[in-house]
């Protein structure tokens, strides 16, 4: 039998990571996002939601011909070019580096796969969503052979179904008991994202979100949300209060924009919620 909490500040405020006088931007957290082609908004999305929740350092490593599209379009966030495999292989090398991200508009290729493996085998927390869960459907075992830290899966139901072959239940107990078995079979985190977001851990902890507001049925919020995960792991935060926290802080953005939220008005809103956070 299990215990479900209905996820709120009380259960993680105290461990949102702050800055302090002696900080810099690396000790506050580098998040390394992979940046897809020629889906290039998914992973920009997700970088300035990455940096809006606090990583003094977020970068995208892309392939070398979208660096003028990611270039032209950011500015805090560092893009990081490479050419070929082992190049790319040396940015995830970087030991600066706190956490990964990997999936949002990756593409769904050999190529993602074996990022994602390489990301795994640092031993840093990494987030694995879309395009880049899609490329270990139906295999779960792969994916906990693969894991040795924190990790994160924030599939939608669409994407549960092709990794772990079930449909997501509606009723609700059997939701909640799905994504549990999911997160033991897998060995990582499983945050099945819908209306309500029930997000658990392979050592049987779960947690359900359900302040979240259907604004949040666009393009590009779970790719907001995957960013904010992967800032919380790379400043410190454990895991499951990093996933609570950001699924908790994403829904409550949502609210504070109101009515005709897009993706992008998504990052510009958290300062306001970590605000009111912080403060309390
Ligand atoms: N601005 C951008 O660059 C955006 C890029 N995106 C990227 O586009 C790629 C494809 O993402 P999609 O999620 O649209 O994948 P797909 O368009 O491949 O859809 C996945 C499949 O799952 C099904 N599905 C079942 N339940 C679903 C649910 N609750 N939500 C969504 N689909 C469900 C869909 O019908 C579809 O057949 C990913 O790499 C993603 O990160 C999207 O996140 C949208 C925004
Ligand atoms: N009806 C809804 N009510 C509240 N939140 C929703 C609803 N539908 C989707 N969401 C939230 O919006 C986000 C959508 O993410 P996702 O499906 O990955 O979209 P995308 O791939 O376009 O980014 C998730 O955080 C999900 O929990």
């Amino acid at each position: 039998m299990y215990d479900t909490q209905t996820n709120a500040p009380a259960l993680w405020q105290p461990l949102l990571p702050q800055p302090h006088a002696q900080s810099h931007k690396y000790s506050r957290g580098y998040v390394l996002i992979q940046g897809g082609y020629p889906v290039t908004g998914a992973a920009r999305l997700a970088a300035m939601a990455a940096a809006r929740c606090g990583a003094g350092m977020t970068a995208i490593a892309a392939p070398e011909v979208a660096l003028p599209i990611y270039a032209s379009a950011l500015l805090s966030v560092m893009v990081k070019p490479y050419a070929h495999a082992a190049e790319l292989q040396t940015l995830l090398e970087d030991t600066r580096v706190s956490s990964y991200l990997i999936g949002p508009g990756a593409g769904i290729s050999q190529d993602t796969r074996l990022t994602t493996l390489a990301m795994l085998a640092t031993g840093k927390p990494v987030v694995i969503d879309a395009d880049a869960l899609t490329t270990f459907a139906g295999q779960t075992d792969t994916l906990k052979q693969a894991i040795g830290a924190s990790c994160v899966i924030t599939p939608h139901e669409g994407e549960f179904k092709s990794v772990f072959g079930i449909s997501a239940a509606h009723d609700r107990p059997t939701r909640i008991t799905q994504v549990m078995t999911a997160a033991q079979a897998c060995g990582a985190i499983v945050l099945l994202k819908g209306a309500h977001t029930i997000i658990a851990t392979p050592e049987g902890r779960v947690l359900i979100n359900e302040q979240a507001p259907s604004t949040l049925a666009t393009a590009g919020a779970g790719d907001v949300l995957a960013g904010m995960i992967a800032s919380l792991l790379a400043q410190g935060m454990p895991a499951f209060e990093a996933c609570a926290a950001a699924t908790w802080m994403h829904a409550q953005a949502a609210r504070l924009f109101g009515v005709g939220l897009i993706a992008e008005d998504l990052p510009g809103m958290i300062p306001a919620v970590l605000q009111a956070l912080l403060k309390t």
